[in-house]
């Protein structure tokens, strides 16, 4: 594991912890969960950067805490894609995702209800890290499939190669990996 550390975001006036976020790769990670007031300012800041949009989409879970805050402050809804059927769901849809911190493909799902939700929107897609951008592609795949209208990609930190692209909206960069 390399070393941990720490970092500043955009619009925090203290350190963000940097934990380990895989025993299998050595990648600093970024975990908001248990953090009020990071996930308070980070939600802040990361709004004033986003475009107007009617309904906020997140997939699980680290993404979640950020989704609800900045949703509870702007559009006031937001819906999660879960990583496994539940029992609530009617008729789900699903995607496949591969993302950097799992050496598994998972599979995204939304009932139908959220679909309803989302259909005709302005959606914005929220994560609290991208990386090489497969969990935010599925989102797309499952937003265009019920037809949706993402306006915005949005996360706090935007880890290599996404740091460089032109059609997400970030608070920080993030080395892919830390010496
Ligand atoms: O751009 P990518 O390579 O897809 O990586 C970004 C994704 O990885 C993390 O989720 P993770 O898959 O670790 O799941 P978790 O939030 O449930 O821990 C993060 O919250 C993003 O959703
Ligand atoms: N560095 C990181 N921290 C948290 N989640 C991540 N997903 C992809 N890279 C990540």
């Amino acid at each position: 594991m390399g070393e941990v550390y720490k970092m500043t975001i955009a619009g925090c006036d203290r350190e963000l912890p940097i934990c380990p976020i895989s025993d299998k790769l050595d990648i600093a990670g970024f975990v908001m969960f248990g953090d009020v007031e990071i996930t308070e300012k980070v939600a802040q800041a990361l709004m004033e950067k986003c475009p107007e949009h009617d309904i906020i989409i997140t997939a699980e879970s680290k993404g979640i805490p950020l989704a609800y805050e900045m949703a509870r402050i702007g559009c006031r809804e937001y819906v999660v894609a879960r990583k496994g059927i539940k029992a609530y769901m009617t008729n789900p849809i699903k995607v496949e995702v591969k993302s950097i911190t799992t050496d598994h493909v998972q599979t995204l799902y939304l009932s139908e209800e959220d679909c309803t939700k989302l259909k005709n929107k302005r959606i914005l897609i929220v994560d609290d890290v991208i990386s090489t951008g497969e969990s935010l592609a599925a989102l797309e795949d499952l937003v265009h499939e019920i037809g949706g209208n993402v306006v915005g990609k949005a996360c706090v930190l935007a880890e290599g190669d996404a740091a460089d692209r032109t059609d997400i909206i970030f608070l920080e960069p993030l080395p892919l990996f830390f010496k």
